[in-house]
């Protein structure tokens, strides 16, 4: 159970999306220097993840995991880092302050480089090329150069894992998410809208109660940090297997690319290479959960991923769709309740809610978005069990990727400044209009 399968191994079990590369002694050396690279994050920083995910399972504390449905290098930038930062952390208050209860912030952030495909082409203009898999597989540019896989990518996601994630350190324990700035996060575009304004009331409260602490003597060092985690779907066996190092405290092995890691909705095959390599390492782990999925086959998941059915370790992230999850959702989770399977549920909003419109783009209702989380919530109030947590794919930018909202974004307003490689993604007004709703129906929880 310990002992890490080899990546031929894994490969020889059948990996699903994974790159075709050209030149194998190039990955080969990749992997080679991946294996030195230092560990970006520690083991005993996941086990602290995975005491508050299973805490979150427990209905003590939600799980607010959100972040790029794909980074890219070129926006590895401070001030994208910050605005992706300061997002997070603006949804977080406003559901801790809201709902009365601490929240776990997960990013999807230093290390989400990778992406499955529906298909492994694209074409354009009856030219066709390799799809676009992430920037740690192949670049954006639809030009053979570009879309050819380059194995030297996998140092680059290191690389740009590792500054992402040394600016995240430095943000959350060095005074901006100092609980003291939450107006400072309110930044000019999104202070001016009612969603805003709607925030702006809610620091004041919080001010206000910050104050009185202090004066009842309370330590105002304890506002002055806040934990985050980093996470991304483990996609690419070469990179994740590379980033595989055993914990000297305890001879156990942990993916130290990132706290908590996922397996995809294409890649959860039960004797698939994913499920195999996972099911080795010791992080807080989640799979996903699609419309397809049966209650046996979550059963047997659980029972690979999770013999011991170790609190806090695994966590299926459902993504049904808003018209499905009504439907979908019960049976599973009642089973698996019934089984006495210890998961943390968390909702994945997005995924079952993408479609294209007439003029091109790849989008999602915000109102879609919400319905689901709300079937979500009444699935789980229904049968007495926990909602843990929720999965966004947002930004920090004021990005026009889905439509309705606040602001009601059109299908036209879509063009105005639509920059996702992959999937559309909330922007800053549209993320907090989330939390302020989402806070509502964690209250009534
Ligand atoms: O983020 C999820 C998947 O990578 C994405 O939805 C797949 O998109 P595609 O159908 O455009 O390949
Ligand atoms: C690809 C993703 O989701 P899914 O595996 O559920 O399609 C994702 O969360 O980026």
């Amino acid at each position: 159970m310990t002992e890490i399968p080899t990546l031929e191994q894994l490969h020889a079990l059948g990996a699903a999306q994974q790159p075709t590369y050209d030149d194998p002694a190039a990955v080969a050396a990749a992997v080679t220097r991946l294996r030195t690279m230092p560990p970006l994050v520690f083991a005993g920083e996941c086990d602290e993840l995975k005491a508050k995910v299973a805490a979150a399972s427990r209905g003590e504390a939600f799980i607010l995991q959100g972040g790029d449905c794909a980074e890219t290098f070129v926006d590895a930038t401070a001030d994208n880092v910050r605005n992706k930062l300061r997002v997070l952390l603006q949804m977080a208050v406003v559901l801790t302050y809201a709902a009365s209860v601490p929240v776990v912030k997960v990013g999807r952030l230093a290390g989400q480089y990778a992406k499955p495909r529906s298909s492994d082409k694209e074409t354009r203009d009856g030219v066709t090329l390799p799809a676009y898999r992430g920037d740690a597989v192949n670049g954006f540019e639809f030009t053979p150069e570009s879309r050819r896989p380059d194995p030297q990518r996998l140092l680059d996601v290191y690389h740009a894992s590792a500054s992402t994630l040394n600016l995240v350190r430095a943000f959350t324990t060095g005074g901006y998410a100092d609980l003291r700035q939450v107006h400072t996060w309110n930044s000019e575009f999104v202070r001016n809208s009612p969603v805003g304004q709607h925030y702006e009331a809610m620091a004041a409260e919080i001010d206000r109660a910050l104050t009185f602490m202090q004066a009842i003597g309370a330590n105002p060092d304890e506002f002055h940090r806040v934990d985050f985690y980093s996470s991304h779907e483990a996609l690419l066996l070469e990179y994740e297997h590379a980033m595989t190092r055993t914990d000297s405290r305890t001879e156990l092995p942990y993916n130290v690319s990132a706290h908590m890691v996922w397996i995809g909705e294409r890649t959860r095959q039960l004797d698939g290479a994913h499920v195999e390599y996972f099911r080795h390492i010791r992080n807080p782990i989640g799979c996903k959960l699609g419309p397809t999925a049966t209650a046996d086959e979550a059963l047997d998941l659980a029972a690979k991923l999770n013999p011991t059915n170790e609190p806090g370790r695994l966590t299926f992230i459902t993504r049904f769709g808003a018209g499905k999850i009504r439907e979908g959702l019960p049976h599973l989770v009642e089973k698996v309740t019934a089984e006495g399977v210890d998961v943390a549920w968390v909702c994945d909003a997005m995924h079952g809610n993408t479609f294209e419109t007439s003029n091109g783009y790849k989008t999602r209702r915000f109102e879609d978005v919400l319905d689901e989380v709300q079937g979500f919530f009444d699935v789980h109030r229904a049968l007495g069990t926990t909602p843990a947590g929720i999965l966004v794919e947002n930004t920090g930018d004021d990005v026009t990727e889905i439509i309705g909202g606040g602001e009601e974004l059109d299908e036209l307003g879509l063009a105005h400044r639509y920059e996702s490689v992959v999937d559309p993604r909330l922007n800053r007004v549209q993320s907090l209009e989330m939390a302020f709703l989402v806070a509502e129906m964690l209250r009534r929880t």
